[in-house]
């Protein structure tokens, strides 16, 4: 079995909608805490943070459906009618329709309004928006979208992202699939969304990150052990702690790396892999190269062992190479980082065949690896053998030999393959997303596109290898590198304008 070490606190749990349902059926249900009581939770709690960071509300729009999303949208529309602002309402489909507690919420709405400052619409046509005011609130869907937003509510959205005026969501911007993250036709672009008893999976998948703001999580009296069944987590320096450095007593007792890599006029991977991972402070790090290369990696990478393998006319590894790599191994506990600039003969494929075949270290498999990887019938991994795969999107789908689409399909694919194969996937995009063999997946929350410059994944597999190396198991080694890019990224965008570079984030 790997061992799992990520433990994501609930409120980084990520619902779907069927789990949101059930986790809100089951507690109306098994705890008794009616739906009336848990919206007046949800809009209250939304309606305290606009309020505390907007002291002076004047008029506020509030775009309605007919479920418990308008319902939430009301008790803010109380809350801020109560602070002595203004509020227009505006029903999509009308308020004959209105979900129980919904209807009941109106009804409250309208007896605390003593001052005749709230005007309604039935229906969007024949809306006018008043001449000043705050925010848009969006409360026309929630996780009870069901199909392409159409007819009025389409109109309504896309007069809400005309407006300068900020559209903050409630639970979820209206249009966004919980699940998928693709927007249904149109979606709401929020700059900020509240998201009730648990942040949803859309956010972070396809347009989600585009259209939902900051995330503002607003706790909701639901039992934790009925969000046991989530097995998708944002991933967040909140939670996850970044290792930091202790030093050994011997160079081999801190933390020692194997890498093995290179080909002729591809050895700058390995390079940039190897001073990544020595900025952690690994104790020591030993490339394994064919013979042919020693000169490069001499002159390149002076605090590194080098052992190279083969003769000095070899350029690339040979599959006569691996029994020679496997007793280097051997000689020391390490990690090995299999792949950076390995090259594609034919004779290296073979290579990688033969040195997973037999090795029971713990593999960082990144690039030409994961190429080679791909050409092999069957993966030669061993019981013993923890794996970590890096691939970006080409090469996962090269690994699955069938297309993977963006976002939630990319999810699906990964959570699957980590799963049959036993093995640790860390996939490279937008998001990131780390997959364990126990299902979990984790996702990223901040814009990995920044790093979407060549060298950039060769720093990664670096940090990857380097906490793999010092002991950390293969989901926390995948967290800790992603969120050390991410630490680099914020404190560059502080200090600087710069236009980030991989050699940045080392
Ligand atoms: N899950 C929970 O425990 C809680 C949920 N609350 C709120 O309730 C929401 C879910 O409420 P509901 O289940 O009533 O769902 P919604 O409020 O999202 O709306 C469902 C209604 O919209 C209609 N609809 C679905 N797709 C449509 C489309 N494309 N165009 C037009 N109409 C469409 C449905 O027929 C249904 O009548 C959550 O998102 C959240 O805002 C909160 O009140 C607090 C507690
Ligand atoms: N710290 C990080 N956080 C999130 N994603 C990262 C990070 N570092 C690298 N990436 C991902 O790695 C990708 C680059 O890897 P890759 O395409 O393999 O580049 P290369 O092999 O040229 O170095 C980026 O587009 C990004 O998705
Ligand atoms: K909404």
């Amino acid at each position: 079995m790997v061992k799992e070490t990520l433990d994501a606190p609930y409120s980084h749990y990520l619902l779907d909608a069927e789990l949101s349902q059930k986790v809100d059926h089951r507690t109306t249900e098994e705890m008794d805490i009616d739906g009336f009581t848990l919206m007046e939770i949800a809009g209250s709690s939304a309606a305290k943070k606009i309020l505390q960071h907007n002291k002076q509300l004047q008029h506020n729009v509030f775009l309605c459906g007919k479920g418990n999303n308008a319902g939430d949208a009301l008790v803010v529309a109380r809350y801020l009618l109560q602070h002595d602002a203004r509020v227009t309402l505006v029903f999509i489909s009308g308020t004959d329709d209105l979900s129980k507690d919904t209807q009941k919420n109106l009804k409250l709405l309208r007896a605390f309004d003593k001052k005749d400052r709230i005007t309604i619409y039935e229906k969007w046509s024949g809306f006018s928006a008043p001449n000043n005011y705050n925010f848009i609130i969006d409360g026309m869907l929630g996780t009870g979208l069901t199909s392409d937003l159409r007819g009025d509510y389409a109109k309504a959205v896309g007069w809400a992202n005309q407006q300068q005026h900020p559209v903050l969501a409630m639970d979820i911007p209206t249009g966004l699939h919980p699940d998928s993250g693709e927007k249904m036709g149109k979606a709401i672009e929020a700059v900020r969304t509240f998201s009730f008893g648990g942040r949803k999976q859309g956010f972070y998948l396809n347009d989600g990150p585009a259209v939902t703001g900051t995330i503002d999580y607003c706790d909701l009296p639901f039992p934790n052990a009925y969000k046991e069944d989530c097995k998708t987590f944002a991933l967040d320096t909140d939670w996850v702690s970044l290792p930091s450095y202790t030093p050994g007593k011997h160079k081999y007792d801190s933390g020692v790396l194997h890498i093995v890599a290179g080909s002729e006029g591809l050895t700058g991977a390995a390079i940039m892999a190897a001073r990544s991972a020595w900025a952690e402070g690994l104790g020591a790090i030993i490339i394994i190269c064919p013979r042919g290369l020693l000169s490069v990696f001499e002159h390149n990478l002076p605090s590194v062992i080098k052992k190279p393998v083969g003769k000095k006319e070899d350029y690339y590894f040979k599959e006569s190479h691996a029994e020679q790599v496997q007793d280097i191994l051997q000689e020391k506990e390490s990690s090995m980082l299999l792949g950076p600039g390995l090259g594609r003969n034919t004779d290296t494929i073979s290579f990688v065949e033969q040195l997973l075949t037999t090795t029971t270290t713990d593999t960082i498999i990144d690039a030409d690896g994961l190429w080679c990887l791909s050409q092999l019938e069957e993966w030669p991994k061993t019981d013993q053998a923890n794996w970590i795969l890096t691939p970006h999107p080409g090469e996962l789908q090269k690994l699955i030999k069938d297309e993977i689409g963006e976002g939630h399909q990319r999810l699906n694919t990964v959570r699957k393959l980590c799963q049959e194969n036993n093995t640790t996937i860390l996939s490279k995009g937008m998001p990131g997303i780390i997959g364990t063999p126990s299902r979990k997946c984790y996702l990223t929350n901040y814009n990995t596109n920044y790093f979407a410059r060549a060298g950039s994944g060769d720093v990664l597999a670096g940090k990857v290898s380097a906490f793999s190396a010092l002991g950390l198991a293969a989901d926390e080694s995948c967290a800790a590198a992603l969120l050390n890019g991410q630490q680099k990224l914020s404190s560059l965008q502080k200090d600087t304008n710069k236009i980030p570079e991989p050699t940045d984030f080392i």
